[in-house]
């Protein structure tokens, strides 16, 4: 069933930021966002006072009656972020990789793992603890691996649903002998039965894919052979399914594309002559791609998603997402847990910014750098954009949905006040603070502290003790 629980129309109100371009953030200090019954964004009003909330009710024909949750303090609103690519069943895994790098990194830590979750009580387990997890993170929506296991791919669909996160979900395709006899599809057959079953699923238990849809998954190119690639892409076609795979990771798995594919011309080749671009694949990673290959990619007009974190954590390199900006590429953030050592997108936004710093480091050009203001586009508007939503979130116009987080920050208290000091989350804010300087301390010293309430589609589907506001009807 899905998630569209009854909602009352409400009215939000408060400090409200989000992104406008890739390089604007808007901050507005004294917003009131109108949200429909079906949690879409009605109107948008700037400049109301805490007292001017009657006249916005009179001057919003129907709304007289709404609810009214008011964000006091220094929080604000901030829409919800989009993962556009993580493993939700490499979480127990999350945090561990050792010294190791893609390749044996997989053998050693992500196949045993994955594999266990042919048991379905494990998989309730890791996947009812992640969706959790994300959403406390402020994350909305997510673009999920699960393992080849039918089961335990629709109930990480089941799971979604019923939380409220919106989810691409993909039953992993790996038939090649890169992977260990344990953990594999048996046949091609094997490959396309499976995913159409996951896919069929998905279908039932969201017609209309308003939260959960389904995603074709071949997992990378070496862990399939050429005839399932081709046998994956035509069920991606004929089920107008989105696409979700790796590319140019890491220096050796190139290497071994090249070698299991010796008549493409490059790894981006690969999937391109097995119809595997198209406007709706994600490819994650992307990090060693040549400029042909970046021009191929952009003319199919198939997506990116960046994971900072993941690729220096098994050291896969430092990808030039400035560069791919100016290329006209879309890009979004992707956590990649486990390669990935945090759940969380804000996380990433940092881990973005640093990773351009490193680059700009070696370059000696400051304009590789992100800005901060950037790293949270891509975080929003740019994720939406990857995973085909960018008409539905990513930011607060009308007619988008209401996919938010409230975000509070700490306050210090006056001077010459008690000696006992109460931290309310991670950020301190002393009162003179700027609210650009309020948003940059959230960005880089913030964490899950700081989010204490998440909304999609105007459902609320997170809260911490902090948040007071009303709570849904819909259980938490
Ligand atoms: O970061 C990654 N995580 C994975 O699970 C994976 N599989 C193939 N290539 C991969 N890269
Ligand atoms: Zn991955």
């Amino acid at each position: 069933m899905a998630a569209s629980a009854s909602i009352s129309k409400t009215i939000y109100v408060g400090p409200f930021v989000h992104s406008t371009s890739l390089t604007d953030l808007e901050i507005e200090e004294k917003g009131a966002i109108g949200v429909d019954e079906n949690g879409v964004i009605a109107f948008v009003e700037r400049n109301v006072s805490q007292a001017g909330i009657e006249d916005v009710k009179s001057r919003n024909p129907g709304w007289q009656d709404a609810q009214v949750i008011k964000l006091e303090g220094n929080g604000f609103f901030f829409p919800g972020f989009i993962d556009t690519h993580t493993h939700a069943s490499q979480h127990p895994n999350t945090g561990l990789f050792g010294k190791t790098t893609l390749l044996d990194w997989l053998q050693t830590y992500t196949f045993p793992m994955e594999s266990s979750l042919s048991s379905v009580p494990t998989a309730q387990r890791i996947y009812q603890s992640f969706v959790s997890r994300t959403l406390s993170h402020g994350t909305t929506t997510c673009a999920y691996y699960a393992t080849i296991h039918v089961p335990a791919t629709n109930l990480l669909a089941d799971i979604c649903l019923k939380r409220g996160q919106r989810a691409l979900v993909g039953r992993v395709c790996m038939n090649s002998d890169l992977s260990p006899e344990y953990y594999r599809d048996e046949s091609v057959e094997t490959s396309v039965r499976n995913s159409q079953a996951s896919i069929d699923y998905i279908r039932s238990i969201d017609p209309k894919g308003e939260i959960v849809k389904p995603i074709v998954t071949p997992r990378f190119a070496p862990s399939c052979t050429s005839d399932c690639l081709s046998a994956i892409s035509k069920l991606a076609q004929e089920t107008n399914s989105h696409i979700q795979t790796h590319i140019s990771e890491n220096k050796g798995e190139i290497a071994l594309v090249q070698e299991l594919f010796p008549k493409s011309k490059s790894y981006t080749d690969v999937y391109d002559t097995h119809d595997l671009l198209t406007p709706k694949t994600i490819l994650a990673h992307a990090v060693h791609l040549s400029p042909e290959e970046r021009q191929t990619i952009l003319a199919r007009k198939s997506k990116i998603s960046h994971c900072p974190a993941s690729n220096t954590a098994i050291t896969s390199g430092c990808a030039p997402i400035r560069t791919m900006l100016n290329e006209g590429l879309t890009i979004g953030l992707g956590t990649d847990i486990s390669g990935g050592f945090h759940p969380s997108i804000l996380e990433n936004v940092r881990q973005a910014v640093w990773v351009s710093r490193h680059l700009a480091l070696q370059t000696g050009d400051d304009a590789t750098k992100l800005s901060t203001e950037e790293a949270l586009y891509l975080a929003t508007r740019g994720g939406a954009a990857v995973v085909g939503l960018e008409e539905q979130v990513g930011g607060f116009d009308v007619e988008k949905e209401w996919d938010a987080q409230m975000i509070h920050l700490g306050s210090v208290d006056e001077e010459g006040s008690s000696d006992a000091v109460v931290h309310e989350g991670p950020v301190d804010v002393f009162g003179w603070e700027s609210w650009p300087d309020k948003v940059e301390k959230w960005v880089y010293s913030g964490d899950d502290r700081n989010t204490i309430a998440v909304w999609v589609r105007g459902r609320l589907v997170h809260k911490t003790a902090l948040y007071s506001g009303p709570k849904d009807a819909t259980t938490l």
